[in-house]
């Protein structure tokens, strides 16, 4: 007894799209036969996917889940379904809760939460520094041996090289790889936004490109020196972006993925309400970063797309831009603003966009998922390409309503998300 997707429309490459049924049985893609042979059906369930692409499940190498300690913002249970709602079925969550995951207990928390409650799969990231305070490492074996993928202090920068020089040594010798958030604190200095047209009409402190920049220069050196794999978070200026690519040219393992938002906002899109829903970390910069964002994906410099879903609560959001946290949400629109403004328009074809979420952050991380033929786990989302809907933050399933793509009339919405062969959302 299993379950037969029918006539649904699946990748062959670029922009090609062939009809296809896929038989799921347990955990597994069976079976994958051509649209014109019709299977015989008794005895299984029958998903008509006839008009709707099937895409490998969608795979966010970066995103806040909130538990333990921020469980107003979002938990394991309303960040998952938000995740399985924008077509995601892994997810990597960042350690920054509360207390931060930086021992096995707390670990072995998120995973056990993740596995009773959550309904994609949860891999957790542990921290580099105990508490995050850049002072002292975390026991990197015994995390791993815990089921840590990585370990990052997203949230702030490690700010002593010799600091990230050991984090890097020691990931090294164990093989794994360090995840950085680049920012360089004496360079940021309680600014909101990006240095650029919007700081200087308003008269606000800007945060200057090499606050993240000085960050990813360095860490490429030490990457180069200890040989670990240096992955950098949330790229979102043209000189972090030129770096990347000057490593990676000479041979050094650096890996780098960019969000959503740094591909299709700009500081100058900020209104002048100074809502803080266009408040994130890093900030939007100019329009020259953006297109070198967007240049740096499509010529391999940056490797994936993630969301760094960063739910907040409305009351902390209605500070204003200056005392608001920094972050926006992402799971519930990044496919269909990416698919809208990118493909639907001719830039990318389907598949670029399609393996920048699925095949390559597997790839990057070494996970077995992220493709779609027969033999692999059915992790699988099913995606209405036509249909023209609004952003509605209403209709989240996360608990974070702050998205500054409030209204944005997109196509590409996920009609159905499958994890190891069961059905966790549908439209
Ligand atoms: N991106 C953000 O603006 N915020 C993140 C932290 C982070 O990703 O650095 C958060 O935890 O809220
Ligand atoms: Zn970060
Ligand atoms: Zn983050």
């Amino acid at each position: 007894m299993g379950i037969w997707i029918l006539n649904a429309a699946v990748l062959n490459g670029g922009n090609e799209l062939a009809a296809k049924h896929v038989l799921v049985e347990g955990n597994q893609i069976e079976r994958i036969i051509e649209a014109g042979t019709a299977p015989d059906t008794s005895g299984h369930t029958v998903i008509d996917a006839q008009g709707k692409f099937l895409a490998p499940g969608l795979i966010d190498m970066h995103v806040h889940l909130r538990e333990p300690g921020f469980e107003y913002k979002e938990t394991i249970a309303t960040g998952t379904r938000s995740a399985a709602r924008g077509g995601f079925t892994t997810i990597a969550c960042m350690p920054n809760t509360r207390p931060v995951t930086d021992t096995v207990e707390t670990l072995k928390y998120v995973l056990n939460k993740a596995e009773t409650e959550g309904v994609v799969r949860v891999l957790p990231y542990a921290c580099i520094t105990k508490n995050e305070l850049g002072r002292e490492l975390t026991d990197f074996e015994a995390l791993k041996a815990a089921g840590a993928i990585g370990f990052t202090d997203d949230g702030v920068g490690v700010q002593s090289a010799q600091m990230m020089k050991d984090a890097m040594a020691k990931a090294a010798s164990i093989g794994m790889p360090i995840i950085a958030h680049c920012e360089d604190n004496t360079l940021v200095e309680g600014a909101a936004v990006s240095e650029g047209a919007f700081a200087r009409k308003h008269g606000l402190k800007g945060i200057p490109n090499e606050s993240e920049a000085i960050h990813v220069g360095r860490d490429i050196l030490l990457a180069e020196a200890t040989g670990v794999h240096y992955h950098v978070c949330h790229v979102s200026t043209e000189q972090s972006v030129r770096l990347i690519r000057q490593a990676k040219q000479i041979g050094i393992k650096v890996t780098a993925e960019v969000c959503p938002h740094h591909l299709l906002l700009s500081d100058e899109d900020i209104p002048d309400s100074m809502d803080a829903n266009w408040k994130m970390n890093p900030p939007l910069r100019t329009p020259r970063d953006v297109r070198a964002c967007i240049e740096g994906l499509v010529d391999g410099t940056i490797d994936i797309v993630v969301t760094d879903h960063a739910p907040h609560s409305e009351e902390e959001k209605a500070r204003g831009l200056q005392l608001a946290p920094f972050g926006i949400v992402g799971f519930e629109t990044a496919f269909p603003l990416l698919y809208t403004k990118f493909v639907a328009t001719g830039e990318w074809t389907l598949q670029f966009l399609v393996d920048k979420m699925t095949r390559l952050p597997a790839e990057v991380f070494g996970l077995p998922w992220g493709i779609l033929e027969a033999g692999r786990t059915a992790d699988l989302t099913l995606i209405d390409l036509e249909t023209e809907k609004e952003v509605n933050p209403a209709e989240f399933e996360s608990k974070g309503r702050n998205t500054p793509f409030t209204g944005w009339k997109l196509k590409g919405w996920p009609a159905m998300t499958m994890v190891e062969g069961k059905v966790v959302w549908s439209e």
